[in-house]
């Protein structure tokens, strides 16, 4: 397996109630089974990944991929093993010929929704931040909040939906800043302005006071950093959430998410798959894995944007809120000359 590291600073920081991310590193890998090379990457993001020193540490380990996936040598390491896992996918693709999303999935989308994402920044900068992505085309949007005074955030929502009428899809994303008596407020401050959901409102452990939560209101609950703290498993049994949030690069790979997405499915339960402001190859990874989920929420893969530079051009940039799914084989894309 080959290995190489980038570096991609952000055009503009991404703020949340956890933090600004403003640079993002990682490895790009290849790997070569008997019929075709096959490319990963590897982003992690600490707080919901491994270390970038753990995710390199763990990658030069791996001799065998194959081996070394299906023995669980990675299961502590997610980003190393979304590398691993999508480059072996992108192989078997390649080798049968068929896009990844129609090699994942039997019937798979050829376009996805996606939701625009919007950072932490004051009332008016929000409002114009949502009115540039609906005149860009997309007709979701998830704003972050957390970050400030309760008052301040159902203002910025209040002014969000003002601005953007009663058609556009809001979601809310609070990282999990709040506690019990904060996010009551904030669910009653919202109720009637329709949010398709609020995301991550608790922290990531906490999932009987989602499942509370859940009970006395109306606006659905999405879980995200639950998922990999806890476990998708438990968050689906604790009847915790409506929508899973599901980031490839923190649960491990594509295949992690096509089981969680199984039993999410089987349960009732949402899926949107969302990147961790990727490069393009885990972007595309995201889009394929997307593709191949039941359902049609917008999915939160609009992040190229955020990147100032990328590994290579992007072969399905985001047109009017859609993202369309490659055709060729593979992740279809060719990065091959990144490692000469
Ligand atoms: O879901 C999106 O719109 C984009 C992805 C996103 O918000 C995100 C990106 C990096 C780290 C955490 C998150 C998050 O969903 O909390
Ligand atoms: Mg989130």
């Amino acid at each position: 397996m080959r290995v190489r590291e980038f570096a991609l600073d952000l055009r503009r920081p991404l703020s949340t109630a956890k933090g600004d991310i403003d640079r993002r590193e990682g490895f790009l890998v290849a790997v070569e089974t008997a019929n075709a090379t096959g490319v990963g990457e590897a982003t992690p993001l600490p707080g919901w990944t491994e270390s970038l020193a753990e995710c390199r540490d763990a990658l030069e380990s791996v001799d065998d991929p194959e081996t070394v996936l299906a023995g669980g040598a990675l299961d502590d390491t997610p980003a190393a093993r979304h590398a691993v896992s999508l480059a072996l996918a992108d192989a078997r693709a390649r080798g049968e010929g068929r896009s990844l999303a129609s090699s994942l999935a039997t019937e798979s989308h050829t376009s996805v929704p996606v939701n625009s994402t919007i950072g932490d920044s004051g009332v008016e900068s929000t409002v114009e931040a949502a009115k540039d992505a609906v005149s860009a085309g997309f007709d979701c949007l998830k704003v972050k909040v957390g970050a400030r005074a309760l008052a301040d955030d159902i203002d910025r929502l209040r002014a969000v939906r003002e601005a953007v009428g009663p058609t556009v899809s809001l979601r809310a994303d609070a990282n999990g800043a709040w506690d019990r008596w904060t996010a009551d407020r904030f669910f009653d401050g919202v109720a009637s302005l329709e949010l398709e959901y609020i995301e991550q409102p608790l922290p990531a452990e906490i999932l009987d006071g989602h499942a509370a939560l859940r009970r006395l209101h109306d606006t659905p609950i999405a879980l995200d950093e639950s998922l990999a703290a806890v476990s998708p498993e438990r968050a689906i049994a604790s009847n915790a959430a409506d929508v899973l949030v599901c980031k490839p690069m923190a649960l491990g790979g594509p295949d992690r998410v096509l089981s969680v997405a199984e039993r999410a499915t089987d349960a009732g339960v949402g899926v949107v798959v969302t990147t961790t402001i990727d490069a393009v190859v885990a972007r595309l990874g995201a889009l394929h894995v997307a593709a191949a989920v039941p359902g049609n929420r917008a999915h939160g893969l609009a992040t190229a944007s955020f990147l100032d530079s990328d590994l290579a051009p992007d072969p399905a940039p985001v047109e009017a809120g859609t993202m369309a799914v490659p055709e060729t084989p593979g992740l279809g894309i060719d990065v091959t000359s990144r490692f000469d």
